[in-house]
């Protein structure tokens, strides 16, 4: 379960910024939606614990976060939050293998024998393990995110925030990473909240979608009972494809779903 429901605002001498989102789901995978520069990031931001709302609460599977009445406002690390972030932001300077295990290593001991054979487990899990002593600059695309993911999960946190995991991806390897990005979620079984710019991200991933627009969610689109994709569509104001305005197209391809679902 995610609930939210925050105000902030961040400011620099120009140009001043008010958010206000509230929503709470309890879908295994939800979409933030929006044109640029309408407040998604600084959402995650707030609830990884790296910006503070002025007013509100963060609650994630019934642990309070944040809240502004009861004065709670946990350290990022206690958060058990899992962060992806745009462009992956790996150290350049570490390979992979520690990148994998930043979150793990102790300053004075180093990694323990624990925590090196979860980075190991982690790395055999997203077929990195032949690039573990390579640097981040080395690695393509794909790899890169595999590391960042893989990265997020070492702390088995209890969500994952996702900030356009697939953006710097090339088209054709969005839809490899989009599949194995369900498979993890499926896997580890933990509640993913993603940014995205992109309405095939939100038709094959999403299961709740917020729509931002200036510093607000306007709207909510829930995915779970059946919502045609044209309807999505619509509501995302991205339009249909030739497929979905096609009645009979259409018929064939719940037909299909339903064979497959029977
Ligand atoms: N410290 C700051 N001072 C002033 N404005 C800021 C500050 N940080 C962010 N903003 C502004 O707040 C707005 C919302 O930023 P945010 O990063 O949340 O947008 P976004 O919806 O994630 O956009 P994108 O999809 O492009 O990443 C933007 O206009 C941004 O320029």
């Amino acid at each position: 379960m995610i609930d939210v429901d925050i105000s902030l605002t961040v400011s620099d001498r120009t140009r001043r910024f008010d958010l206000s989102a509230r929503f709470s789901t309890e879908a295994g995978f939800a979409a933030l939606y929006g044109p640029s520069g309408s407040g998604k990031s600084l959402t995650l931001q707030a609830i990884a614990g790296l910006l503070q709302p002025t007013k509100g609460f963060i609650r994630i599977g019934g642990t309070t976060l944040f809240d502004s009445e009861s004065g709670i406002d946990l350290a990022p690390p206690a958060r058990r939050i899992g962060y992806l972030f745009q462009n992956y932001a790996l150290f350049p300077h570490l390979s992979v293998e520690d990148n994998v295990g930043f979150g793990l290593t102790s300053w004075r001991q180093g990694l323990s024998t624990e925590g090196r054979e979860r980075v190991q487990a982690l790395l055999a899990r997203f077929g990195l393990d032949h690039l573990a002593r390579s640097r981040p600059a080395t690695l393509s695309g794909g790899q890169q995110q595999r590391v960042a993911l893989a990265r997020a999960l070492a702390c088995e946190p209890d969500i994952l925030l996702l900030d356009e995991p697939f953006a710097a991806l090339n088209p054709l390897l969005r839809g490899e990473l989009r599949e194995e990005l369900a498979q993890v979620q499926r896997q580890w079984d933990i509640p993913v909240l993603m940014i995205t710019h992109d309405i095939e991200d939100v038709l094959h991933l999403a299961q709740v979608t917020f729509v931002y627009e200036h510093g607000q969610i306007v709207r909510e689109i829930d995915m779970l009972n059946g919502t045609e994709q044209a309807h999505v569509r619509e509501q995302l104001g991205v339009p249909a494809t030739a497929e979905e305005s096609d009645p009979l197209r259409r018929t064939l391809r719940r037909l299909l779903q339903f064979g497959r679902q029977a």
